[in-house]
C-alpha cells in the first residue's frame, strides 16, 4: 500500500474520515477536496434511504433496498455499517482496498459508529476529523437552504444533532465550520500534514540513505 508523495518519498495511503451533524457541510468540504486534491478517492457508501433530488446513484450512494444491504454485510461486503435515521449506511470493502492497493488516499463521509469501526481496524491508517457547525441557527438555516429534506425530517437531523455532537471527542482534529473556504483552508491542511507523517513516509530509509550516498561522495 504505497504512493509516490509530491516529493517523490513513497508513502502508504490514508483513510481520511469526515463526519458531523447533519447539514454541518461534510458533503461540500468533501467536494472542495476531491476537486483540489487529485490523489484522494471518495468512498461510495451503499444506502437504504431514499434519493435526495439532484443525486445521482453510482456517485453519491449506492441505493440499495434493505434485502441487498442485508446481503452484502452477509457476505462481508462492507468494511462498516450502521443504522442512522431509521436507514442502513455501509462502506463497500473492495473500492477502498482496491484505491489503497493502488496508492491512493480514499476519503470517508460517514458517522461516528463508522468511524469507530474504521478506528478499529487500521487505526494507524485513519484520520478522523469532526466538522462543527458554528451554531444551532446556522445549522437548522443549512438545513433549510439545502431544501432536499421535508420539514419532519429536517426536524428529526436537528434532533439528533446533540446526540452525534457528544461524540466529538473521538476525533483526531475539529474544525468550526463558519466561513466554508477557511473551514476548506483547515481540513486541506489536516490532510497535507498527514500525508507528511513519518510513520506513513515508508520511502524515507531508502530516501535518505540515497541522500547519505550523495553527501559522502
Ligand atoms: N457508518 C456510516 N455512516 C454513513 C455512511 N454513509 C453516510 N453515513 C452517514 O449517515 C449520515 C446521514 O447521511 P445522509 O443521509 O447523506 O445525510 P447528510 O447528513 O445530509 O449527509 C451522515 O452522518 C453520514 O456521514 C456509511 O457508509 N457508514
Ligand atoms: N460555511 C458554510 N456557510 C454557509 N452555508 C454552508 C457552509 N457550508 C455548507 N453550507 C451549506 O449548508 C448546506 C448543508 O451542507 P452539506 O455539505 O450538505 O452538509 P452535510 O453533508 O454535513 O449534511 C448546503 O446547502 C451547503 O451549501
Amino acid at each position: 500500500m504505497t504512493a509516490q508523495g509530491f516529493d517523490g518519498v513513497e508513502r502508504r495511503g490514508l483513510m481520511f474520515v469526515l463526519s458531523s451533524p447533519s447539514g454541518a457541510g461534510k458533503t461540500t468540504l468533501s467536494r472542495m477536496l476531491l476537486e483540489r486534491e487529485p490523489g484522494l478517492k471518495m468512498s461510495v457508501s451503499a444506502t437504504t434511504r431514499p434519493m435526495r433530488p439532484g443525486e445521482v446513484d453510482g456517485r453519491d450512494y449506492f441505493f440499495v433496498d434493505k434485502k441487498k444491504f442485508e446481503s452484502m454485510v452477509e457476505q462481508g461486503e462492507l468494511l462498516e455499517w450502521a443504522t442512522v435515521f431509521d436507514n442502513l449506511y455501509g462502506t463497500p470493502r473492495a473500492p477502498v482496498e482496491a484505491a489503497l492497493a493502488v496508492g491512493q488516499d480514499v476519503l470517508f463521509d460517514i458517522d461516528w459508529q463508522g468511524t469507530q469501526q474504521l478506528h478499529q481496524k487500521a487505526s494507524a491508517d485513519v484520520v478522523r476529523v469532526f466538522i462543527l457547525p458554528p451554531s444551532a441557527a446556522d445549522l437548522e438555516k443549512r438545513l433549510h437552504t439545502r431544501a432536499q429534506d421535508s420539514e419532519e425530517v429536517i426536524r428529526g437531523r436537528m434532533n439528533r444533532a446533540s446526540h452525534e455532537l457528544s461524540h466529538w471527542a473521538e476525533y483526531d482534529y475539529i474544525v468550526v465550520n463558519q466561513n466554508v473556504d477557511d473551514a476548506f483552508a483547515e481540513v486541506q491542511s489536516i490532510l497535507k500534514a498527514e500525508r507528511l507523517k513519518r510513520e506513513r513516509r515508508t520511502g524515507l530509509t531508502e530516501f535518505v540513505r540515497g541522500l547519505q550516498r550523495q553527501l559522502e561522495k
